[in-house]
């Protein structure tokens, strides 16, 4: 990576300093507030650890849901709560993240204490960058890491605007795993590379199919969005999910795969349901025989069969959107098998990278998480990255 990281800042750097630290603390939660998943808690560790054992007071902040202004619900209390059990050190939770309780509570601050802002989005000023509130909040600060991969894709007042007033500005080691597995895995790839890309819609996945068909050398489609192709084939789709509007970018996205030499893998049969619920009456039939007023809400076992082989064949596989709807159990086989697959693959020395979002969901749904080479703490910014797009959290930090 050519971005500083915490990695090059050293004790004499960081001892008795403050450091705003970016996380991604955007946790699933349930309807209790109870969070359900402290991957992205888990991952700030290193990062965190890495500056107060290096005697720097640790001042961190992150956003949580998409509140309009302060909401008691979307209050960062439960994470500070984890947050201190899985470092094993009390962590400080601040009721803001500016103004005088903040600035008297890191002055209270010891090298090596670690304290939590409360949600940046209680500002609207957060979301559209104002440089007066980035101010405000790089003011209680000496030095900034970013370790946000999640939240790298937007330009924040506390992911991009705060490196205005902050110096140096570096990345956490979180950010660097992150950039490492995913830019190596599209720039420098052990090859053969697949790509398997999922989930319901076409015009979410039109920039990373476009720029995946220019690097994989397999591209394997599942979920809602075949429907699309094959209807651009001319195939009766019955009830599935189309996007009538992308018929003509489906025909154009086959017709570039042929010419740069992908293997674009669509598949051959898929498992219908008479309506969209976990208890819809289902059958495996082949892409050519879908019944009317029937809807595919899987891939059939043919397909997963194919992909199967192409996938033992490649030595980097990126997973992105699930085969199909997982979440209901009738229709989760090609998705657990895919997920199956990848981790089988694994210990035999192919780089499995699972790219955030609904299909880390999945693989965790199916304890097999661990068994990845890399799971990415980022949804959209994984997606943006494959796509080749600059991620404004990460421009903005200093270069090595
Ligand atoms: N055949 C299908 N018909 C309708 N919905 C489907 C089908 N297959 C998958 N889905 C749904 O797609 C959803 C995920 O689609 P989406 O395009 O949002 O992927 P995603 O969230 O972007 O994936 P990721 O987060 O991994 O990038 C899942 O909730 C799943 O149930
Ligand atoms: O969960 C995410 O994808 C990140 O935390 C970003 O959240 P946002 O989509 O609300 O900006």
């Amino acid at each position: 990576m050519s971005k500083k990281t915490v990695n090059d800042l050293s004790s004499s750097d960081l001892q008795g300093k403050r450091v705003l630290v970016r996380a991604d603390f955007n946790v699933p939660v349930d309807d209790q507030g109870k969070i359900t998943d402290d991957t992205r808690i888990r991952a700030a560790l290193p990062t965190i650890q890495n500056l107060t054992s290096k005697g720097a007071k640790v001042i961190l902040c992150s956003h949580f849901g998409r509140p309009k202004g302060a909401d008691d619900k979307l209050r960062l209390t439960p994470v500070a709560e984890r947050l201190s059990e899985v470092l094993g050190q009390s962590v400080v939770k601040c009721d803001d993240c500016i103004g005088d309780e903040v600035a008297a509570k890191v002055s209270a601050m010891n090298n090596g204490d670690v304290i939590l802002l409360e949600n940046v989005r209680f500002y609207p000023e957060e979301e559209k960058n104002d440089p007066e509130f980035a101010k405000k909040l790089a003011s209680i600060a000496d030095l900034y890491v970013n370790d946000a991969f999640g939240t790298a894709h937007r330009a924040h007042a506390s992911t991009e605007g705060v490196t205005h007033y902050l110096s140096p500005s570096v990345a956490g080691l979180l950010v660097e795993k992150e950039l490492q597995y995913l830019q190596n895995a599209i720039e420098n790839p052990q090859r053969p590379l697949a790509a398997i890309v999922g989930g319901s819609k076409v015009s979410s996945k039109i920039g990373v199919i476009d720029t995946l068909l220019d690097k994989v050398d397999y591209l394997l489609m599942g979920g809602g969005m075949i429907f699309t192709f094959y209807k651009a084939r001319g195939l009766n789709v019955g009830k599935s999910l189309v996007e009538e509007d992308k018929l003509e970018l489906a025909k154009t996205l086959e017709a570039k795969a042929k010419e740069r030499g992908v293997a674009l893998l669509l598949p051959t049969d898929v498992v219908v349901a008479d309506n969209f619920s976990p208890d819809a009456n289902a059958q495996t039939v082949s892409i050519e025989n879908i019944p009317d007023g029937w809807m595919g809400l899987d891939i059939g076992p043919d397909s997963i069969k194919v992909f199967q082989d192409a996938l033992n064949q490649c030595k980097s596989v990126i997973w992105n959107g699930p085969m199909g709807v997982f979440e209901f159990d009738k229709f989760a086989a090609g998705t657990e098998a895919i997920a199956r697959t990848l981790a089988d693959l694994t210990p035999k020395g192919t780089t499995t990278i699972i790219g955030g979002g609904d299909s880390v969901a999945a693989v965790e749904k199916v304890g097999l998480a661990s068994q990845m080479s890399h799971i990415s703490t980022g949804g959209g910014a994984s997606l943006e990255l494959l796509e080749g797009k600059e991620l404004p959290g990460i421009a903005a930090l200093d270069e090595a």
